[in-house]
């Protein structure tokens, strides 16, 4: 290691290799009404995206969790789909179809129950001949979970002490199915000892069941956990459980920062840094010259943030009907009403919940400093994940960098056009990984554990 290269918590590696995911969130920067767009909600669209990724050996495909339309005033906001369908439903139709690739599903463990959980998952990764992954979060929205289970607002802490408490009664669950319990359980027994179904309970007042598992574990033992969530509270839950983190800090400062943080922390759980795979979440845009690949981006952004969507916005924040303002005039003259945003409901970034009043006049004066237009300030306002926007050889080389200093495993693609920003990846950037040795040329093995190069489990599966 050279003098110059970050302190990540884990020694350069030169034969580092890159994961790779895609966070299909639907939500959101997804440009679906591009004419080249595929229709958002139709298993085609899944399929084929889902055989691309598998054609460019990615290591998972997964979905983000909604459990209720994001809408603006009784409408759906513009870049947000008009459906958003189950994630375990849609992935369990996408593993007949595959053979190899990971599927992930983010569930909450804030408005779902233990038990039902851990039974959906499991037959998930026992179907898929053990490809399956739970992307762990919190929610921060309550407003989705009244939608169909329970509502009820939980404060940041406890949700992150229900959430430990969820994932370990989950692992246990996963761990109770003893393989002598079934005739011939096949692969579950090269992983599982003997025994028999034991029942598990938990009677906390944040979580209450007794149950016995339904199916026995598959041939990586148990989903694969992710976990997705930047606190205090979400890297202390991810030092402790997780198999993978989707973490939000992409640019390498804060890469190399997180990194060195949370294998900090693994260790205090006794877990060595191997133990985890660190994939932020990143886009990629790409183009044969970088000012073809910077043009691309800035239209992109421009997509994403649309004259209507720039409207709809600040309705948010005015709480009122702003569709006779010209995006391209000043602010509203009007105030907006003296009402708080409603911290629980979560079409806006958290942070954005808050003191609204005060946001509004600093955007005012900024507006006024700058003469910007309602749509100039919304694109200067609303942050987007860092993008890497180059050649395609550029971006692997970068990526190299990131590898190689451990500051990543991978990454998660956060694709903006779908299918279009997949294709470019699997048929231009993927190439030019290879010729680095930096990705595999086939996949390797067969489980999404086997696919993330993560250590085998413990003979009994888990560590409750
Ligand atoms: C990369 C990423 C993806 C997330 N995806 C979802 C999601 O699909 N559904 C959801 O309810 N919450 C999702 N979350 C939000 C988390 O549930 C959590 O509420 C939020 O990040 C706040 O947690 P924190 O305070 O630990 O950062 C995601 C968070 C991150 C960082």
């Amino acid at each position: 290691m050279t003098s110059t290269t970050p302190d990540t918590g884990a020694p350069y590696d030169p034969h580092a290799q890159v994961h790779l995911g895609v966070f299909q969130v639907g939500v959101g920067s997804l440009i679906w009404d591009d004419p080249a767009a595929a229709p958002h909600v139709a298993i085609e669209t899944f399929v084929h995206v889902v055989k691309l990724l598998e054609r460019g050996l990615f290591d998972a495909f997964f979905l983000g969790e909604g459990l209720r339309v994001r809408e603006n005033r009784g409408r759906v906001y513009e870049l947000d789909v008009a459906g958003r369908p189950d994630a375990i439903t849609q992935l369990a139709a996408l593993a007949g179809v595959t053979e190899k690739i990971g599927l992930v599903a983010t569930q909450n463990t804030t408005y779902n129950f233990p038990a039902d959980l851990a039974r959906r998952l499991a037959s998930l990764d026992l179907l898929s001949g053990g490809r399956a992954g739970w992307n762990i979060v919190t929610t921060d929205n309550a407003w989705t979970g009244a939608n169909f289970r329970h509502g009820g607002w939980l404060e940041h802490e406890r949700r992150y002490e229900r959430a430990g408490q969820f994932v370990a009664a989950a692992k246990e669950l996963w761990s109770s199915w003893e393989p002598d319990a079934v005739a011939d359980s096949g692969d579950a027994k090269s992983w599982a000892r003997p025994g028999a179904i034991r029942p598990v309970e938990r009677h906390t007042d944040l979580v209450d069941f007794r149950a016995t598992a339904t199916v026995p574990g598959s041939r990586q033992g148990r989903p694969v956990l992710f976990q997705a969530g930047d606190s205090d509270g979400g890297r202390e839950l991810a030092a402790a459980h997780a198999d993978v983190v989707f973490s939000a800090n992409t640019e390498f400062g804060k890469a190399v920062a997180y990194a060195a943080d949370l294998r900090a922390r693994l260790a205090r759980y006794g877990r060595s840094p191997d133990s985890l795979r660190i994939l932020p979440g990143a886009s990629v845009v790409l183009g044969d010259t970088v000012r073809e690949a910077e043009e691309k981006a800035r239209w992109i952004y421009h997509q994403q943030v649309s004259p209507a969507r720039a409207i709809a916005y600040f309705e948010q924040y005015w709480g009122t009907d702003l569709s006779a303002y010209d995006p391209h005039g000043p602010l509203p003259d009007i105030p907006p009403s003296e009402e708080e945003l409603d911290p629980s409901r979560g079409t806006l970034p958290i942070e954005r919940r808050k003191g609204k009043l005060a946001l509004i006049a600093q955007w005012r004066e900024k507006a006024e400093r700058e003469n910007l237009s309602i749509l100039d300030l919304a694109r200067a306002v609303t942050t987007r994940h860092d993008p890497f926007v180059g050649t395609p050889s550029q971006v692997a080389d970068r990526w190299a960098e990131y590898v190689r200093t451990r500051a990543v495993d991978g990454f998660n693609i956060l694709p903006d056009q779908i299918p279009a920003s997949l294709e470019d990846i699997v048929d231009r950037l993927v190439p030019e990984l290879q010729e680095r040795g930096l990705y595999r040329t086939a996949y390797e093995g067969d489980t999404l554990r086997e696919h993330l190069a993560l250590p085998p489990l413990a003979p009994e599966g888990v560590r409750p």
